[in-house]
């Protein structure tokens, strides 16, 4: 399933972002004994071919180690690949990255480019002179970031005052400022409170409607991907496992949601068709049923044959779909 880039006539697909068999090796040097070091290749991306249209929302995941910042690095130019073609906006990244830095916006969820010790108005200042940017355009998006991420009352607050959720507002505006028409996002609501995720979902759907920007979404929160993307790309060990929407990610995957039910006393496993109890304490007990089936009549049947005193249903999270993808049927 994974999308080549590749044309008939073997030149780079249309694709904003275009990838074509990118590698990226790094070479290890581990000490082994005294004055002996061992040479050894990390393959962090192998082979990785996939196109993104202007205008496309993509999630990008995968477990631990599999690559993925590693691509944005590439696609940033901070990393240049050992092998393969890229491009983003029809530049390649590595030899023109100061070019493309004026195209793009990147926000990594556990880092800030922002002044730490100065208020947030004055980053934002700082990023108008460096990225030239004209005056009114300026003033414009920063009205506009600042009424839709409600940054008003925050802009003279020193960035270290501010909450994470705050800091991460404060992140994207600072990443946007310069009408990139790509962004970059590594993990954009981690740590946030479900008030400041919203805030943060709300305000990216708004910025793809309006202006059309692509973006690329690292994430390990499932409900990121579901509010926001229409297609997602998931990668382990360097390459594409699966390239698609996220509904036929959980197929790939034969994912299973969990029904929690508290009952009104310890009792032993129930027995209901088309779910299995995984778990039981005290008078709580957890039963996976397919990702894909509802759970309506499941909770007809234990409500009508069981002493139910509350439930809640659980997604299964990316790590256990990619995971359970991975052992069971690679798609490639
Ligand atoms: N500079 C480097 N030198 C050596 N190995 C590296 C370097 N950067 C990354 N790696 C290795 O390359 C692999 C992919 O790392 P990468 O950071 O791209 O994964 P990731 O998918 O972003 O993981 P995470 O979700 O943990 O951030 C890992 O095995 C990592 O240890």
């Amino acid at each position: 399933m994974a999308k080549t880039a590749e044309t008939a006539d073997g030149s780079l697909a249309e694709g904003f972002i275009a990838l074509q068999d990118v590698a990226k090796v790094f070479e290890v040097r581990r000490k082994t004994g005294f004055l002996k070091r061992e040479r050894r290749e990390v393959r962090a991306v192998d082979g990785l071919s996939f196109t993104v249209a202007r205008g496309e929302m993509v999630g990008y995941i995968g477990p631990n180690g599999a690559g993925k910042s590693t691509t944005i690095k590439m696609l940033t130019g901070i990393l240049t690949p050992s092998a393969g073609r890229l491009r983003v906006a029809g530049i390649d990244p590595s030899r023109e990255r100061r070019r493309l830095a004026h195209r793009i916006g990147v926000v990594f969820g556990q880092r800030t480019t922002l002044w730490w010790d100065l208020p947030l108005i004055d980053s934002y200042r700082l990023a108008h002179r460096m990225y030239r940017i004209p005056d009114a355009r300026y003033r414009e998006n920063l009205d506009r970031c600042v009424e839709l991420l409600e940054l008003q009352a925050l802009l003279d607050v020193p960035v270290r005052q501010l909450s994470l959720g705050q800091r991460m507002r404060g992140d994207i505006a600072a990443a946007l400022l310069h009408d990139p028409e790509v962004l970059y996002l590594d993990e954009p609501t981690i740590g946030l409170d479900v008030v400041s995720k919203a805030k943060v979902r709300g305000f990216l759907r708004e910025l793809n409607a309006e202006r059309s920007t692509t973006v690329l979404l690292t994430t390990h929160d499932l409900q990121d991907i579901e509010q926001l993307c229409s297609r997602v790309m998931v990668i382990d060990q360097g390459r594409l496992m699966y390239d698609g929407p996220l509904a036929g990610l959980h197929e790939a995957g034969e994912s299973e949601r969990t029904l929690v039910v508290d009952l009104e006393r310890e009792l032993p496993p129930v027995v209901v068709p088309s779910a299995r109890v995984v778990r039981v304490e005290g008078p709580r007990q957890w039963l996976a049923f397919p990702a894909g089936q509802s759970a309506a009549p499941l909770v007809a049947r234990l409500a009508a044959e069981y002493p139910l005193v509350d439930l809640s249903v659980r997604e299964p999270d990316i790590e256990a779909v990619i995971a359970k993808m991975y052992a069971e049927k690679a798609v490639s």
